[in-house]
């Protein structure tokens, strides 16, 4: 198996007495997408600023393509980091801007090119001070871009971004993957994490909770059929709670067969009728309790 270009083993991190992140141990394999996940505030940001370099362990490992986070010269080239707030200077334009990602990572790549991927052409010659907050979370997005990367984390990237802006912000993201890109996200969005996490880490004040692929991760929980309270006696056990039934099964596929073929036979109509596999919600609910 290739190298993983992310390795965190037994991580600590400390706050004065405040231990925000214990023995945070995972892996994050080339041309992977891993999203660490969590509740407010389990430690993610603190063992992400670790990994990209901003913050000192307290104690345990992290490398990045084999190298401590710290090794600038040798790490920072081949990493593109979109931060919830990036800090671009208000008084340069967004050409500018996009520039300086370059001189300051040392990577090449054509600023024409990035603004159009990032859709913000039209907006070059703007100061940063008169973008709005979901242009100013594209040129957030640019230094992620910029140069494509081996290595990108992006923080929270579609927060603040209409519905088209994240559409083309997540087709580049497939783009930087099809060159081969590895990929951190967090996001408090859990479908998106859903749809395009090849793995998730789910964090919950400052342990990794769970960890897998999204089968993974809901495969341990019920799925649940719903519908308006009402019809008795049903073909199979059932919960009621603020006037809607719900059934919980790990066979949805049989359970529902029979529940419909129960509803046709008697003549019942099952109103508001849905089912539905388990989502990282229910994960996320069930950590929590
Ligand atoms: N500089 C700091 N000094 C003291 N405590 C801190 C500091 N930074 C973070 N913390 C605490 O550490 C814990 C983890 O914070 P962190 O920002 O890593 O969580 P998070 O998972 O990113 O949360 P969220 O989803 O809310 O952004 C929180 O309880 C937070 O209050």
């Amino acid at each position: 198996m290739s190298t993983p270009v992310i390795e965190v083993d037994k991580l600590n991190l400390k706050y004065g007495e405040f231990h925000a992140v214990k023995d945070l141990s995972f892996e994050v394999r080339p041309g992977e997408l891993y999203a660490l996940l969590g509740t407010n505030g389990a430690g993610k940001t603190s063992a992400l600023e670790t990994v990209e370099g901003h913050r000192q362990a307290t104690s345990g490992t992290v490398r990045v393509f084999g190298h401590d986070p710290g090794d600038r010269k040798a790490v920072r080239p081949r990493m593109g980091i979109m931060l919830q707030e990036s800090g671009f200077s208000p008084d340069l334009t967004v050409r500018e801007s996009v520039n300086l990602i370059g001189q300051l990572t040392a990577r090449q790549d054509d600023t024409g090119r990035v603004l159009d991927v990032v859709g913000l052409t039209r907006k070059a010659g703007t100061l940063v001070s008169q973008l709005s907050g979901g242009e100013k979370r594209r040129l957030d997005f640019a230094t992620a871009v910029y140069g494509t990367p081996e290595l990108i984390f992006l923080d929270e990237p579609t927060t603040g971004l209409d519905i088209q802006s994240r559409d083309s912000l997540w087709e580049s993201v497939d783009r930087l993957r099809e060159n081969g890109s590895t990929i951190v996200l967090t996001t408090h969005y859990l479908e998106e994490a859903q749809q395009r996490a090849d793995r998730i880490g789910l964090m919950h004040q400052g342990v990794l909770r769970r960890e897998g692929t999204v089968g993974e991760l809901t495969r341990t929980l019920p799925s649940h059929i719903r519908f308006a309270a009402g019809p008795q006696p049903l073909p199979l056990a059932s919960t009621e709670r603020d006037g809607v039934t719900v059934i919980e099964t790990f066979q949805l596929q049989k359970d529902l067969h029979v529940l419909l073929g129960w509803a046709q036979d008697h003549g019942v109509e099952l109103r508001d009728l849905s089912a539905g596999p388990t989502s990282l919600d229910d994960v996320f609910r069930a950590i929590e309790a």
